[in-house]
C-alpha cells in the first residue's frame, strides 16, 4: 500500500534547501552520511527494537538491554565497525546501558589519567571489552563535593599495594551507571593515604568481579540502588552501591598521570595542575553538552510535526479547523526550543573544539586555557541541560493530552533525561564555580588581560554605561547591538556581584550570602557564549538555498527570546528600557511568522528516522491517528476484553450496587 504523507503540504512551503541544512546539523557531509547510515541500519533491524521498553519489568527490562547491548556489540564486530561508526550506532540504539560508561568515562579516564604503561597495559582489554568499566565517584554522603570522599587506599609498603577501603556507610559508593550488575572493574576514586598523611582524593583500578563467573572477589559488596524515576527509561542502568572491606590491589593501579607513589612510598607530584584528576569530568560534560541538542531536537520535532497535525477551533463553514501551530502561542512556546535546538547543536561543536584544544595544549604543558574550558563545560553543561529538560516537558505539553501517553515517546525521553541536571555535576553547583571564575576574573582586572570567552570584560568600563541604540524593532536583527545588550548584562551582573561581595570582611562568607545571585550572573555569562558562538556561526559561509537565512532567523530568535524571558536582568541593570524590550517582543513575533512555513523542514533537516525518535505523533509522515488507534489495542491490557480481577473485585461490587438498588 502506498503511504500518504499527511505532511506534505507543510514541506511543499519550506523556502530552503532541506538536505543541505541536514549537512548543516550534521557538521559535515561525512558526519551526515555516517549519522545516516548508521541510523538506518539500526532501525532496520528488528534486533533493536525499543517500543516495548516502557511495558517491561525491571528484571525483563535489564535482560532486555544485557541482549541489545551484546547484539550490538556482535554488530560492531561482525561488520568491522570502526570506533566512530561504533559509538554512532550505540547512539541510535538509543537505551542507556553499562556500556555508556564504559566507552564514555573509564576508558577516557584511564587514557586521560592513566600513565603511558597504564594506558598499554589496560585500554586493549578495555577496547575488546574484555573487561567492562564503571566510574566510581560519588558516594552515598558525598556527589558534589569530591573533596569531601570518604573512601581510603592507604599505601602498604610492605606488600607494595593499596588498601581500599569504605571505613563508614556513608563512604559506599552510590550511583555509578554499570556498576550494580555488570561491570568486572571501577575507577574508584579515593583519598590517597601514604605515610599516615592524606594526600586527597585519586583515582584507582578495582577489580569487582570474577571474570570467570562473575562473583564480587574478596572484600567486595556490590549491588543494584534500585527502581528510578519513570517507566522504562533510565532504569536500563544497573546504577550501583558498592563497599570495599581492605581490598588489596597492586600499587601500579593507581592512576599516575597526575601524582605517583614510588615503591619506597614517596608520593611525587607531577608538573601538571591537580585539578586534572577532574578531567574526565570535563570530558563527559562537553558531551553532555553536545547531547543536548539531540534530545531537544527529539521533543522539538515531535511537538512540531504534531502540532502541524493537530486541528483545534477556527472552522469555517464546515471546513477543516485551525492546525494548532498557526496559534501564535503555540508559536511562542515551541519555536524558542526549535531554535535553542540549533543554538545547542553550534555551541556543542564549539565546545568540542574548544575540548580539544585544550587537550592538545595540556600535552604541550600549557595550562592556561585550563579555568576557562573548566568554566564553560561547566556552565554550558549546566544551561544546555536545564533547558533541555524543560523544553522536553514543554515540547510534551505543546502535544496536548496525546503527549502524555508513553507512545508519544516523549515521557521516557523526559524520564532518561532529567537526571543530566544532576549527574556529572548539580547544575546549580556548576554555576558556582562559573561564578567563582567570574569574580575571579573580575577581581583581576587591570592585572591580568581576559581573553576568550571572557574577552568582553576588557570593555567592562564602555559596556558599564553604553546605551542601546535600538529605535525600530528591525534594529534588534542587528547582531552588534545583540551582543552589546548580552555583554552589558552579563558584565554589569558579575560587576555589581564583585561590589557586593567586597563589602563581606569573609569572601566565602560573602561568596555564600550572595550565591543565589551569582547564579544569575553567571547564567547571564553562558548565554552571552552561546548567542555569540551563534552570532559566529553565521559569519561563516553557509550553502545552500535559503539555509542562512533560515539560520539567521532561528539565531535571533534564539536571543530575543532570552532577551524577552530575563528582560528583568535587562531592565534592571539599565542595558535597555522598557521601550527596547517591547520593540524585541515586536520584532519576536515577526520572526515567529517568518519560520512558520519552514518549520515543519527545519525538523526534518535532524533527519530522525521514526525508530529513533520512538513517537507516534512526531512520525515522518503524520499518520497519527490511525497509529495512535492501533496501538491502543496493543496494550496488555487490551489481551482480554474483561479484565483479569473482574470476578475478585468488579463483579461483587456490582451485585452488591443491585441489591443496594433493590432496597
Ligand atoms: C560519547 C560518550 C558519552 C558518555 C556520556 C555518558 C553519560 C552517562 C550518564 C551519566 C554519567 C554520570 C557520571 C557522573 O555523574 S560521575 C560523577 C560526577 N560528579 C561530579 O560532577 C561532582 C561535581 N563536583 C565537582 O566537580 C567538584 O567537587 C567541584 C564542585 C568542582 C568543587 O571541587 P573542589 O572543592 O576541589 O574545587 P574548588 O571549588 O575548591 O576549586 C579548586 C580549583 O579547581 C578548579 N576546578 C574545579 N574543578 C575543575 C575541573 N574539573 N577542571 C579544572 N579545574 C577545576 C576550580 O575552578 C578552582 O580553581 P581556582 O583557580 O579558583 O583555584
Ligand atoms: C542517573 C544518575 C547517574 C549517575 N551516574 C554516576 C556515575 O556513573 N558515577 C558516579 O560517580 N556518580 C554518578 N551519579 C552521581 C552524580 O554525579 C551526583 O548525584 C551528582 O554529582 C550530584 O551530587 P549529589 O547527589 O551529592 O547532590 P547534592 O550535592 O547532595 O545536591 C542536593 C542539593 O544541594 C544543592 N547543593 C549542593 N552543594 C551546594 C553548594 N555548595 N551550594 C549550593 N547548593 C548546593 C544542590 O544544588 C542540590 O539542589 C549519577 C547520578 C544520577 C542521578
Amino acid at each position: 500500500m502506498e503511504r500518504v504523507d499527511h505532511l506534505a503540504h507543510e514541506r511543499n512551503k519550506s523556502e530552503f534547501d532541506v538536505d543541505a541544512m541536514k549537512i548543516v546539523w550534521a557538521g559535515s557531509p561525512h558526519a551526515f552520511e555516517l549519522s545516516d547510515r548508521i541510523s538506518k541500519l539500526v532501525a532496520s533491524d528488528p534486533g533493536f527494537r525499543k517500543d516495548n521498553r516502557t511495558m517491561l519489568s525491571r528484571k525483563d527490562l535489564f535482560k532486555n538491554t544485557l541482549r541489545k547491548a551484546a547484539y550490538a556489540w556482535k554488530t560492531i564486530v561482525d561488520l568491522h565497525l570502526s570506533e566512530e561508526e561504533a559509538a554512532k550506532l550505540r547512539f541510535y540504539v538509543d537505551e542507556p546501558a553499562y556500556t555508556d560508561l564504559h566507552w564514555g568515562m573509564f576508558v577516557p579516564a584511564i587514557k586521560g589519567q592513566g600513565t603511558d604503561e597504564q594506558q598499554q597495559k589496560w585500554l586493549p582489554l578495555a577496547y575488546k571489552m574484555q573487561i567492562i568499566g564503571c566510574y566510581a565517584q560519588t558516594e552515598l554522603g558525598h556527589g558534589s563535593n569530591v573533596q569531601g570522599l570518604e573512601t581510603t587506599a592507604t599505601f602498604d609498603p610492605q606488600t607494595d599495594e593499596f588498601i581500599i577501603h569504605s571505613p563508614t556507610l556513608t563512604s559506599s559508593k552510590w550511583w555509578p551507571g554499570g556498576l550494580g550488575k555488570v561491570a568486572t572493574h571501577a575507577i574508584a576514586y579515593a583519598r590517597l593515604i601514604v605515610g599516615g598523611r592524606d594526600y586527597g582524593v585519586n583515582g584507582f583500578i578495582v577489580q569487582l568481579r570474577s571474570l570467570e563467573d562473575h562473583s564480587p572477589l574478596p572484600g567486595i559488596t556490590v549491588g543494584d540502588i534500585g527502581m528510578k524515576f519513570g517507566n522504562g527509561a533510565y532504569n536500563t542502568m544497573d546504577n550501583g552501591v558498592l563497599q570495599f572491606d581492605h581490598v588489596r590491589i597492586p600499587r601500579d593501579q593507581m592512576l599516575m598521570r597526575v601524582s605517583q607513589v614510588t615503591r619506597e612510598g614517596k608520593y611525587k607530584q607531577s608538573d601538571v595542575p591537580r585539578q586534572l584528576v577532574y578531567g574526565t569530568m570535563v570530558y563527559v560534560r562537553q558531551t553532555i553538552v553536545a547531547d543536548a541538542s539531540c534530545a531537544l531536537s527529539r521533543a522539538v520535532c515531535i511537538a512540531t510535526r504534531y502540532s502541524a497535525v493537530r486541528r483545534q477551533f477556527g472552522s469555517q463553514n464546515g471546513g477543516p479547523e485551525t492546525q494548532v501551530i498557526d496559534y501564535k502561542t503555540q508559536q511562542s512556546r515551541l519555536f524558542p526550543l526549535l531554535a535553542s535546538a540549533y543554538a545547542f547543536r553550534f555551541i556543542g561543536e564549539w565546545l568540542k573544539w574548544l575540548y580539544t584544544d585544550v587537550t592538545q595544549r595540556l600535552q604541550a604543558n600549557d595550562f592556561s586555557t585550563l579555568p576557562e574550558a573548566h568554566a564553560c563545560t561547566a556552565g554550558l553543561k549546566s544551561l544546555t541541560t536545564t533547558a533541555t529538560a524543560d523544553g522536553i516537558e514543554e515540547c510534551r505539553k505543546l502535544c496536548g493530552g496525546h503527549g502524555y501517553l508513553c507512545s508519544s515517546g516523549l515521557p521516557e525521553l523526559f524520564a532518561v533525561y532529567v537526571p543530566a541536571c544532576t549527574y556529572e555535576g548539580d547544575n546549580t553547583v556548576l554555576l558556582l564555580q562559573v561564578a567563582r571564575f567570574l569574580m575571579k576574573t573580575v577581581s583581576q582586572l587591570g592585572v591580568k588581560k581576559p581573553v576568550g570567552t571572557i574577552g568582553y570584560m576588557t570593555r567592562v568600563d564602555h559596556l558599564m554605561q553604553c546605551r542601546c541604540g535600538v529605535q525600530r524593532a528591525e534594529d534588534w536583527l542587528n547582531p552588534s547591538a545583540l551582543l552589546e545588550a548580552f555583554e552589558a548584562r552579563a558584565a554589569r551582573m558579575s560587576v555589581a556581584c564583585a561590589q557586593n561581595l567586597s563589602n563581606f570582611d569573609n569572601p566565602e562568607e560573602g561568596f555564600a550570602e550572595l550565591s543565589a545571585d551569582l547564579v544569575e550572573a553567571a547564567v547571564a555569562h553562558c548565554q552571552l557564549i552561546i548567542v555569540s558562538k551563534f552570532i559566529e556561526k553565521l559569519q561563516q559561509e553557509i550553502p545552500g538555498k535559503g539555509v542562512k537565512q533560515q539560520l539567521e532567523v532561528l539565531c535571533n530568535i534564539y536571543t530575543l527570546f532570552l532577551l524577552h524571558k530575563h528582560q528583568g536582568d535587562f531592565l534592571s541593570t539599565g542595558c535597555i528600557t522598557p521601550k527596547h524590550a517591547s520593540l524585541a517582543n515586536d520584532q519576536l513575533r515577526s520572526l515567529y511568522s517568518q519560520v512558520r512555513p519552514n518549520a515543519i523542514a527545519l525538523v526534518d533537516a535532524f533527519n530522525y528516522t521514526d525508530h529513533f525518535l520512538g513517537s507516534i505523533l512526531g512520525c515522518y509522515d503524520g499518520n497519527v491517528y490511525p497509529k495512535l488507534y492501533e496501538a491502543a489495542w496493543e496494550d496488555p491490557l487490551n489481551d482480554s476484553v474483561v479484565p483479569d480481577g473482574y470476578h475478585q473485585y468488579i463483579r461483587p461490587l456490582l451485585k452488591q450496587q443491585i441489591r443496594t438498588a433493590r432496597l
